[in-house]
């Protein structure tokens, strides 16, 4: 029977503000990035962009994975760190701001853990910096080895190996190499690395229902670092027997997922995913040294044992094989401030003030846009049941998003969209330019932007901002219906464009795809607007239903098997079918009252 698990926290909401308050007590050298409270950045304290000579290196994503990434800021590893919501990827603003405050003429290094949130953010967010003359390179790291390779675009997941690479760049930062030599070794930092871990227990989000889905006795072999299932659920064996198919799998020379071969050298980082005690870590570790050596025929020239990369309270490790050459050995060794970096901590420098500009959290609008309370013509009314009906529709939705996403994905889904409807309903009340219908998806983007990070979040912005895009190419004040379902159609084109996703690849395409093409096909017939309307988000739940029997393509439920995929619907396409369906109502309703 699952149960709320026990935690140690006030409002789950505000975990990782809460956590950062602390961490920057702890370690007076990090400090928090002043700002917006949904800005949740972690920077060195000695560091101001404007003056730092020296490439920063700068990563983050969803928190949860403690230590990672703001314990791993310090001279000599991270310039700054940015922390999303629990499993969900920091917003752009977040990335933006974080860049803003530490990159100098240097440039800096975003190493991105491969996640579809975190590489669209991020990704996104380098863009913008770019066009505001930041130099900006990437480096994602995807270190999984526990599956096959995968099917689709998602890609290998990052893992605990991500933690050497920001090692790697940061020290080759420290020693004042440009740009492109610090992501260049970056980068061959990342093809060096393998990781697999094993799983006794499945992590609890803050305020959500521990999950059972392993049993006792059970070990859980390949696991992601977000809760998602893994590989192969097996009997528990001896922590020997365990070590032996971690290491055997990481470096199989089938997957050939790394290029290390017997006589190379290599580092061996045995990492606890938040429950493991630190005893059982350095079993794992004293199993593993002798195999290494012994049966694969390697010298391991450094061993690194702690939670480093964890994923809340989930009980278990991850194994990391990085190959060793001289220059990763050298940049490992180079002297670091990094507080949860294993060795020479130091780091007690007074904590300096760096006040960043933020962003307005909205566009600012001429008084009379923003003047209350507002008097709404006909479609500024629509616009406002509409989007109240949206929103509370994925508001009450959000406990069945996170079930679905907890057996498909990480749990956050309806977390991260129902954050999202919230601040919409809020805004909107604030200074929505209701009987603007453009101005007003323009601003549903801003408020997305603002506060929903992960896949969701990214991908609701670019849409909001491609129909935002189609509407105000045109002149008239009413949005026609067919003007709305040319902006629907831009704005699903833009999210399967920067996403990589097509129908049928068990998304929310899979139900606002149907739901595009049924409008459009329905108005072409002549259908009057709201019946069109209310048809298409018909075919919006028919196709998010039948996401059961599709087989994931992009984002992470491509890790996931077959069976467990056809015992749920897709998150995504459930919330889009069901905010879709709520605004045709709402529509359908408001013009039969009137
Ligand atoms: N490439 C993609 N294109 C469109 N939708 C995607 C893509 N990848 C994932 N999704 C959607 O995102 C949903 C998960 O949202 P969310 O929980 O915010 O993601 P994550 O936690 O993985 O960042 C999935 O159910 C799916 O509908
Ligand atoms: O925890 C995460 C990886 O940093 C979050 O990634 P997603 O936003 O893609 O779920
Ligand atoms: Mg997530
Ligand atoms: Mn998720």
């Amino acid at each position: 029977m699952a149960c709320h698990g026990k935690k140690l926290l006030n409002n789950p909401s505000d975990v990782v503000t809460e956590f950062i308050e602390g961490l920057v007590e702890t370690y007076p050298a990090l400090q928090r990035l002043d700002g917006f409270p949904e800005v949740k950045v972690v920077l060195r304290a000695d560091v101001s962009g404007a003056t730092y000579d020296k490439v920063a290196v700068i990563s983050g994503g969803g928190s949860g994975h403690e230590p990672a990434h703001a314990g791993f800021v310090g001279e000599g590893m991270l310039t700054a760190a940015i922390c999303g919501d629990v499993f969900a990827s920091p917003q752009v603003d977040s990335i933006l701001a974080g860049i803003r405050a530490v990159t100098g003429p240097m440039g800096c290094l975003l190493i991105v853990k491969n996640y579809t949130g975190d590489r669209l953010n991020f990704g996104l967010a380098a863009e913008q910096a770019k066009s505001e003359g930041y130099k900006v390179e990437i480096v994602i790291v995807g270190d999984d080895c526990a599956l096959p390779p995968p099917r689709g675009i998602a890609g290998r997941r990052g893992l605990a190996g991500t933690i050497l690479v920001h090692k790697v760049a940061g020290a080759a930062a420290a020693a004042g190499l440009s740009l492109a030599e610090v992501a260049a070794e970056a980068k061959r930092a990342s093809e060096m690395v393998g990781t697999m871990g094993v799983a006794l227990s499945v992590c609890t989000l803050p305020g959500q229902v521990t999950s059972d889905r392993l049993g006792p006795g059970k070990m859980e072999l390949g696991l992601g670092i977000h809760g998602e299932p893994g590989a192969v659920v097996a009997d528990l064996q001896p922590v020997d027997v365990v070590v032996s198919l971690i290491l055997k799998q990481i470096l199989s020379l089938e997957t050939n997922y790394v290029p290390i071969t017997r006589g190379n050298r290599v580092v061996l980082m045995v990492n606890g995913l938040g429950a493991t005690p630190l005893m059982e870590l350095m079993i794992a570790t004293g199993n593993a040294v002798p195999k290494l050596q012994l049966e694969h025929g390697l010298a391991v020239d450094r061993v690194y044992t702690g939670s480093f990369m964890t994923s809340l309270d989930m009980a278990g490790f991850s194994i990391s094989i990085m190959k060793a050459d001289q220059a990763i050995l050298h940049c490992l060794d180079a002297a670091t401030k990094a507080p949860h970096w294993p060795v020479g901590v130091d780091g007690n420098h007074p904590p300096a003030k760096i006040p960043i500009p933020m962003p307005p959290s909205h566009s600012t609008k001429s008084e009379e846009l923003l003047s209350r309370p507002l008097q709404l013509n006909q479609q500024g009314h629509i616009m406002e049941v509409a989007i109240e009906a949206a929103a509370n529709a994925v508001i009450n939705l959000r406990d069945s998003l996170n079930e679905w996403d907890s057996k498909v994905g990480d749990g956050d889904c309806g977390s991260t969209i129902c954050r999202g409807a919230i601040t919409i309903l809020e805004d909107m009340k604030k200074y929505y330019p209701l009987n603007d219908a453009a101005e007003t998806v323009n601003e549903i983007g801003s408020s997305i932007r603002r506060v929903m990070g992960g896949t969701s979040g990214i991908l609701y912005n670019i849409f909001c901002k491609a129909a935002y895009a189609q509407l105000k190419a045109s002149t008239q004040s009413v949005v026609t219906s067919k003007q709305w379902c040319e902006a629907l159609d831009a704005a699903v084109a833009s999210i399967s464009k920067y996403g990589g996703a097509s129908a049928g690849y068990r998304t929310m395409l899979d139900a606002l795809i149907p739901a595009s093409t049924v409008l459009q096909e329905r108005l072409n017939a002549g259908i009057d607007p709201c019946t069109a309307f209310l048809l298409s988000s018909e075919a919006a739940l028919t196709g998010a239903e039948s996401t059961r029997h599709m087989q994931a393509q992009a984002g992470r439920s491509t890790y996931v098997s077959r069976e467990i995929l056809e015992s749920v619907p897709d998150p995504g396409a459930m919330a889009a079918a069901s905010w879709y369906r709520a605004a045709a109502l709402a529509v359908k309703d408001t013009y039969q009252a009137s």
